[in-house]
């Protein structure tokens, strides 16, 4: 059968770990070199979602799904104006997209975008050596670079580690924006963007929310001069132990008590605002069939998850913080590790996971409802006052 991608091609391509172990496969995408943490992913469906999330920025992920690009790629589905993956690594690439919404094959989108890939892995080896080991650096290599195997290890290894890194600044907006509220209008959002996906504010707009997106670097002053019902912290890449000025200015909200909610880096920026650690998980949280419990209702969620930190709060005690009582209130029920925060004292919550659900089960939709009800009680409460 002829081809209609490169991704067929022949070329040659490594890819190698930081521990010396190497897989060959075929280029796919973008021919070149590219560097970063290996990490993977289980999502079966959703890779433009995937690529396009500014959490995966530096990040070279590995999709478990055997078979990537069925659908091929349309302009309706990123979740950011570009593909933010640092690599790609798939094991057998759709060589005939078909989808009535598909304008262009995967292959040709990552060649499009510069991002380079591997294809023709073993990439089940491959994610049980990342499970069993841990997220760690990699290199993919092909084409002309593709050299002895000693020199690419050694440049794999002076790759920056993703623990330290403050990465925020380099995928968020420069610019504020608004997103409209879709129909009435009933509340204004501050939004932080510290590589927020599209799909947060739409969903927001959704609920007549209008939100006010706002740079990584926004300060409590910048927040207040939107004059905003609530405030949301949004997910975003690197290690939430370097985010000292958003957790600054989630202090600064605290302090006022305006309704809050945060998603992922967002959580794990209340978990420091409110004293609590963060520390590096072995291999992380990456896929759409996450079972997170709602402690507060019982009930389980399948959910999706981009996260290779975690917050470290006792999960069977209320905590005492200078913001008062804090309880863990969704735990990850594969490996207990703490989803989601819900002070008991303000209007303020986080979680781990993505209710946003882009890509994802929409399980966890209600949170949105929840945020909305914190600035309808609030709002009640102020008239009242
Ligand atoms: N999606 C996110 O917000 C990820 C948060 C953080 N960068 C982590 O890896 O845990």
């Amino acid at each position: 059968m002829t081809t209609s991608t490169r991704g067929a091609a022949k070329t040659p391509a490594v890819l190698v770990l930081e521990d010396g172990r190497i897989f060959r496969g075929r280029a796919y995408g973008a021919h070149g070199e590219t560097f970063g943490e290996a990490v993977f992913s289980t999502g079966m469906t959703g890779y433009q979602e995937t690529l396009t999330d500014p959490s995966y920025h530096r990040q070279v992920v590995v999709m478990t799904a055997p078979h990537v690009g069925n659908t091929g790629v349309n302009d309706e589905d990123p979740e950011s104006s570009r593909i933010w993956v640092a690599g790609y690594v798939v094991r057998d690439p759709a060589r005939v997209p078909s989808n009535w919404r598909s304008r262009r094959s995967l292959d040709e989108e990552l060649v499009a975008q510069g991002v380079v890939g591997i294809c023709g892995v073993d990439t089940r080896a491959l994610t049980r050596h990342l499970r069993e080991r841990g997220a760690m650096r990699v290199g993919i290599f092909s084409g002309a670079s593709v050299a002895d195997d000693e020199a690419l290890l050694a440049r794999v290894r002076e790759v920056p580690q993703m623990k330290g890194a403050n990465l925020s600044a380099e995928v968020a907006t420069k610019e504020a924006y608004v997103v409209p509220a879709i129909g009435e209008k009933k509340f204004t959002v501050a939004a932080v963007d510290l590589g927020i996906k599209g799909m947060t504010p739409h969903r927001m707009a959704q609920r007549g929310i209008e939100v006010h997106v706002l740079p990584a670097t926004a300060t409590v002053e910048d927040v207040y001069a939107v004059n905003p019902d609530g405030v949301f912290f949004s997910n975003g890449p690197g290690d939430p132990a370097t985010a000292d000025g958003p957790v600054a200015v989630m202090r600064g909200v605290l302090e006022r008590k305006t309704p809050l909610f945060g998603i992922c880096f967002g959580n794990q920026i209340l978990g420091r605002a409110l004293g609590f650690g963060t520390y590096k998980l072995k291999y992380g949280h990456r896929g759409i069939n996450q079972p997170v419990q709602d402690r507060t209702t019982g009930k389980v969620e399948v959910t999706a998850h981009n996260h290779g930190f975690a917050v470290d709060a006792p999960l069977d005690k209320v905590s005492e913080t200078p913001y008062g009582r804090v309880e863990v209130s969704h735990v990850c029920l594969n490996d207990q590790v703490v989803e989601g925060l819900r002070l008991l004292d303000q209007p303020a919550f986080s979680v781990q996971y993505h209710p946003e659900a882009a890509a994802g089960p929409h399980d966890a939709a209600y949170l949105f409802d929840r945020f909305t009800s914190l600035m309808e009680t609030a709002q009640m409460e102020a008239e009242r006052a």
